[in-house]
């Protein structure tokens, strides 16, 4: 049985329900595998984040990384709750656009920004641009010119802090590809760089430790670095940021052995850490900006799976096979993650077995749980892997030539699709025939 399941969440014949509305309902109607989102999760997760601030007092932006999850209807979900986003890509850009997200809110970040990409931000008014590195304050210069332009600028600095995560998805230890390094003294180059164009209103400083952190130290001490360099910013070239960007990173539960601090919890011990150690250094309270993924998107998710053949190794092991796999959530064979499934038609059955939950993959590694505690199950069941939301289909591929699933948003008991399945035809549409003449 699984603890995120809740109570609330089953109904009168004791099926899992997503939004109100019977998950075995959603797979018939949809078919699998099928991602589904039950919205007023998204929506409560943002209100979350935003009454920690309105709490404190402070001004803020809540700053959706949509990287976790991108799609026109997410964005609009995200900008009806009057939080931001971060894109990074022209592809996520277009997207938001598509959507009418307000330009004007949106910060784009990335370390290899192309010069179509900063224009493409440039003619669409992207609020704030978070520069990366020399190359691309160069190009964001020749843009603006270009088009006789001005925008606002953050800057983007790798703070030297490990963060105890899975090592691909750390980002502020000082070997990092991201941002201006600190240490030896790129970060005030760059700034000077940027002061002295006055195309760029450099409005604030940025840091991103990595992602799925469980402690909050790491965060506190990135906190207190940024103000720490607002200080010496101000001591050395009379600037001060007016926003402090802490990123995001705030770890989600996915097994029952996660037990990380509610994600606005983090945000308000960071919130006041920023507080104390500004007025410790004698500064005006700077905005805060945080840039949260997969706390937002992520327990908002579920995969539903239909249960296909299985594999009994006698003496050795089982393997139980689902008609999705590494093409539709890559994380465990990229990082050893982990998630829950729970039996779609009774979500609190006591599970009797441990079986290797495979998927339908061409690979060895094509395993989605690798110790799933699940009861008996028999093929045409469905599976609800939890807590699926953040970096699953964001992350999809055509492997093998299987299409991407079809995304169901679900609300007040009412279900629509915001992503279509991928038919066969979509897959060959970029194809051309080729004439060796
Ligand atoms: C700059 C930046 N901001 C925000 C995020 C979002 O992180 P998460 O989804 O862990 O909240 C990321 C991804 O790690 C990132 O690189
Ligand atoms: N894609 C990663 C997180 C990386 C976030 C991007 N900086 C994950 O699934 O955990």
């Amino acid at each position: 049985m699984s603890e995120q399941v809740s109570n609330q969440q089953i109904n009168d014949e004791g099926h899992l329900t997503i939004g109100g509305v019977d998950a075995l309902a959603l797979a018939k109607q949809y078919q699998t595998p099928l991602a589904v989102y039950d919205v007023s999760k998204i929506r409560d997760q943002i209100r979350r984040f935003k009454s920690v601030f309105e709490d404190n007092g402070v001004d803020y932006a809540v700053t959706y990384a949509s990287k976790a999850f991108a799609t026109i209807a997410m964005y609009q979900v995200v900008d009806q709750e009057g939080a931001h986003i971060d894109v990074v890509s022209g592809g996520e850009l277009y997207t938001a656009l598509q959507a009418n997200f307000p330009a004007a809110n949106i910060s784009f970040h990335g370390n290899n920004k192309s010069y179509d990409e900063l224009e493409m931000a440039i003619e669409n008014h992207v609020g704030t641009i978070v520069l990366d590195n020399f190359h691309e304050i160069e190009q964001l210069s020749d843009v603006l010119e270009k088009h006789d332009a001005s925008v606002q600028v953050m800057m983007r600095i790798t703070p030297g802090i490990s963060a105890h995560t899975h090592e691909y998805i750390q980002t502020g230890q000082e070997d990092s590809k991201f941002g201006f390094d600190l240490k030896t003294g790129l970060a005030d180059k760059a700034l000077q760089q940027v002061l002295a164009n006055n195309r760029m209103n450099m409005i604030g400083i940025h840091a991103h430790i990595g992602s799925q952190i469980f402690e909050l130290n790491g965060f506190q001490m990135a906190a207190e670095k940024l103000v720490d360099i607002a200080a010496e910013w101000r001591a050395k070239y009379d600037y001060q940021p007016q926003v402090i960007n802490v990123g995001g990173g705030f770890g989600i539960r996915y097994t029952k052995d996660d037990n990380p601090l509610a994600p606005e919890a983090f945000v308000d011990a960071i919130v006041k850490t920023i507080k104390q150690r500004a007025t410790d250094k004698g500064l005006t309270m700077p905005a805060v900006w945080i840039e949260p993924g997969r706390s937002i998107a992520g327990p908002a998710g579920y995969t539903l799976y239909t249960v296909g053949g299985r594999k009994d190794v006698e003496g050795l092991t089982s393997y139980l096979t689902v008609d999705g796999g590494m093409g539709d959530n890559i994380r465990p064979a990229l990082y050893q993650a982990e998630y829950e499934a729970v039996l779609a038609s009774d979500p609190f059955a006591k599970t009797t077995e441990t079986v290797h939950l495979a998927g339908k993959y061409c690979e060895s590694g094509d395993i989605l749980i690798d110790q799933a505690h699940l009861p008996a199950t028999k093929p045409g069941d469905v599976l609800a892997m939890l807590d699926t939301g953040a970096y699953g289909y964001s992350m999809a591929s055509n492997y093998n030539r299987n299409g991407r699933p079809a995304v169901v948003f679900v609300e007040n008991g009412k279900s629509q699709v915001v992503v279509k399945r991928e038919t066969y035809a979509d897959l060959t549409r970029l194809d051309q025939a080729y004439d060796p003449e």
